[in-house]
């Protein structure tokens, strides 16, 4: 693989059952690198970010994580490595549960990893609210008591309590009023410039694709046809 690759996917088929619905996929993303994956409905998209989490695994192929082929590993041998692959998807309701708190959700990965106390975690979450431009008093409410475009800010800022090194944006502006998709990929800018962070940004959006990624990749019925 290239040296600075973060992720490096080869080859990588995607079926279910008979459908092919990735075919031969390769592309890599650098640290600080958006990649965007641009195509019509049902292109492949989505079944490339869920192979790249592995969470639906590839049929074929290998997905390369920091150097690690992820393919092959075990539930449990990917157990460490799932908080550095974080996925934002495009429902920003969905990754929330209703009944819990927007303080609770963004906790809830500090305490997974066993990186919770009750003097630092607070602060860390109101320190994850405050960086996403959420007011950290918002961690009182509930997802329904948010706006769409709050409600993708909690969801990031919980992707981020996990400190990871890539972020899998599946259309994460497309649910979204336009009057506040800008805000959010502002937000996204400024974190990847902070933090370095690697982005595989899926986006039917071409003026939006051509705006936010460094480079793009067109699919069409599973398969790359440029870049
Ligand atoms: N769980 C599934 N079972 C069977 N077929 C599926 C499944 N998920 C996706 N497909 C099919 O795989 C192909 C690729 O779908 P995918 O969702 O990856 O494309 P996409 O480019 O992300 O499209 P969209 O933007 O509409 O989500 C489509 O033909 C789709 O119908």
């Amino acid at each position: 693989m290239s040296d600075d690759a973060l992720l490096d996917v080869r080859d990588l088929v995607v079926r279910y059952g008979d459908m092919t619905a990735v075919d031969h996929v390769s592309f890599t993303v650098a640290p600080g690198e958006t990649l965007a994956l641009n195509g019509p409905s049902g292109c492949g998209k989505s079944s490339t970010a869920l192979a790249v989490l592995q969470l639906r695994r590839p049929s074929s192929g290998e997905v390369l994580f920091e150097g690690r082929e992820l393919t092959t590993l075990s539930e449990r041998e990917l157990r460490p490595v799932r908080p550095r692959i974080q996925p934002v998807f495009q429902d920003p309701y969905g990754s929330l549960s209703p009944r819990h708190r927007i303080r609770d959700a963004v906790a809830e990965p500090l305490k997974v990893q066993g990186r919770w106390n009750g003097t630092d975690g607070p602060v860390c979450v109101a320190e994850l609210l405050d960086r996403v431009g959420l007011d950290p008093s918002y961690g009182d409410r509930h997802p329904h008591e948010l706006s769409g475009g709050q409600c993708q800010r909690a969801g990031i800022a919980r992707a981020l309590a996990s400190e990871p090194r890539l972020l899998v944006l599946d259309e994460p502006v497309s649910a979204l009023d336009p009057s506040v998709r800008a805000g959010v990929l502002n937000l996204l800018a400024d974190l990847q410039d902070e933090l370095g962070l690697g982005y595989l940004f899926i986006c039917h959006d071409r003026a939006v694709v051509r705006h936010f990624a460094d480079r793009v990749i067109e699919m069409r019925e599973g398969r790359v046809i440029s870049g």
